[in-house]
């Protein structure tokens, strides 16, 4: 573990979000983009947060990571790093903690390299930032990273513009290691790539957790990415979370309808290719959020009781919570989800908030 803040109690979980509200404040008013959410990660654990675009998924990590835009707070809530509550400290002990303890791959990181500088420097300064290190002693961490991330050490003075797609995210990887932090927060870190270098980063994140014990949250709008690395997850919709848990126990036998839309949309990275099938419409506004069930307007076993307020998450089963109002007919749910009608039929009767919408895999 790596100590640099003397209050962490070591008994505390790694990280544990509870009732977290982000607010964004606009010319709209005060707009909720994450609404109460609670998870909390262990050690050696990969987290996924699957959802759609929108749902909240980048603003948790910048929440945690205390890199909100401007307009952006935690209103409520609390966000504790082994058992350090994260939005009191201030923005030394703040930077202190990123790279260090926490750190970010975010969207697109690749091209956060600089293109003028060589790679090496780039981490070396990342180094020398947080550590009192000589520069021949950077350079052989950065050789060693390089090993770990699976590039070969002799290319590490080379530019970025040298480097394929995947070798960048892989050097960004190796960047935010430099300082052995416990959580890797990794936002989209597949998403520009091929299916092949896809599939090498996501083994390569699972090895790090396998080899230096570090804690991985997966950010992702692909279901099947999450299901080839995590072994928890969190499904969000439009700010809250609708299913949580043991990853292989969801996928085992999914309680949320919006778990098993999102299932029959994406296709698996290994394994039988089925049929897609697309959930109709998009989520709503956060401008304009409904009273009821987030997911109502789009869910095929909806009822009248779904419009009174969103469901909460209850526990239905081994690390295992929901949240819908219907859990007593989910076997029945399961079955008709599979079905294409039961999803056209939404269309049919006009439900869905926007009839031409539909889920996109990019
Ligand atoms: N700075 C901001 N000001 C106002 N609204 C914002 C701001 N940043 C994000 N939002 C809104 O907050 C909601 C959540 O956005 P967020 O980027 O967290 O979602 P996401 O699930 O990560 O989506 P994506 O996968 O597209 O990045 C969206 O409705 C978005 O438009």
């Amino acid at each position: 573990m790596n100590q640099s803040n003397s209050n962490f109690d070591e008994d505390a979980p790694l990280l544990a979000v509870k009732d977290a509200v982000v607010n964004y404040r606009t010319s709209d008013g005060y707009l909720t983009a994450v609404d109460g959410i609670s998870f909390e990660i262990g050690e050696d654990e990969i987290f996924g947060l699957v959802g759609e675009s929108g749902c909240g998924k980048s603003t948790v990590a910048q929440a945690i990571l205390g890199l909100l835009p401007q307009n952006g707070e935690v209103a409520s809530g609390s966000i504790q790093f082994r058992g350090v509550e994260l939005n009191n400290l201030d923005k030394r002990e703040m930077d202190a903690l990123r790279w260090e303890n926490i750190s970010l791959i975010s969207q697109g990181a690749m091209n956060a390299l600089n293109p003028v500088h060589r790679i090496s420097s780039q981490i070396i300064e990342a180094i020398q930032a947080h550590r009192d290190t000589s520069t021949a002693e950077a350079r052989e961490r950065v050789a060693e990273l390089f090993t770990i991330v699976g590039l070969d050490p002799d290319r590490m003075d080379d530019y970025p513009h040298q480097f394929s797609g995947g070798m960048k995210q892989r050097a960004y990887i190796a960047m935010s290691l430099a300082l052995d932090p416990d959580l890797i927060i990794a936002d989209e870190p597949t998403t520009a790539l091929d299916v092949i270098v896809q599939d090498q980063i996501l083994k390569r994140l699972k090895e790090l957790r396998d080899q230096l014990g570090i804690s991985v949250v997966i950010i992702s709008h692909d279901i099947s990415v999450i299901a080839e690395t995590c072994n928890r997850l969190g499904v969000m919709y439009s700010g809250k979370l609708m299913e949580y848990g043991d990853l292989r126990e969801i996928f085992a036998s999914p309680y949320n309808p919006y778990t098993l839309g999102l299932q029959n949309a994406f296709p698996s990275l290994r394994g039988k290719q089925q049929d897609l099938i697309s959930i109709p419409g998009s989520p709503p506004s956060i401008v304009d959020l409904p009273s009821g069930c987030r997911f109502m307007q789009r869910c095929p076993f909806a009822s009248q009781e779904c419009a009174t307020q969103h469901p909460p998450l209850e526990s239905v089963g081994d690390d295992h919570f929901s949240a819908c109002y219907h859990h007593e007919r989910v076997e029945q749910m399961r079955q008709d989800a599979k079905e294409r009608e039961t999803w056209a039929q939404l269309q049919d009767t006009g439900k869905e908030s926007a009839a031409t919408g539909g889920m996109t895999h990019d």
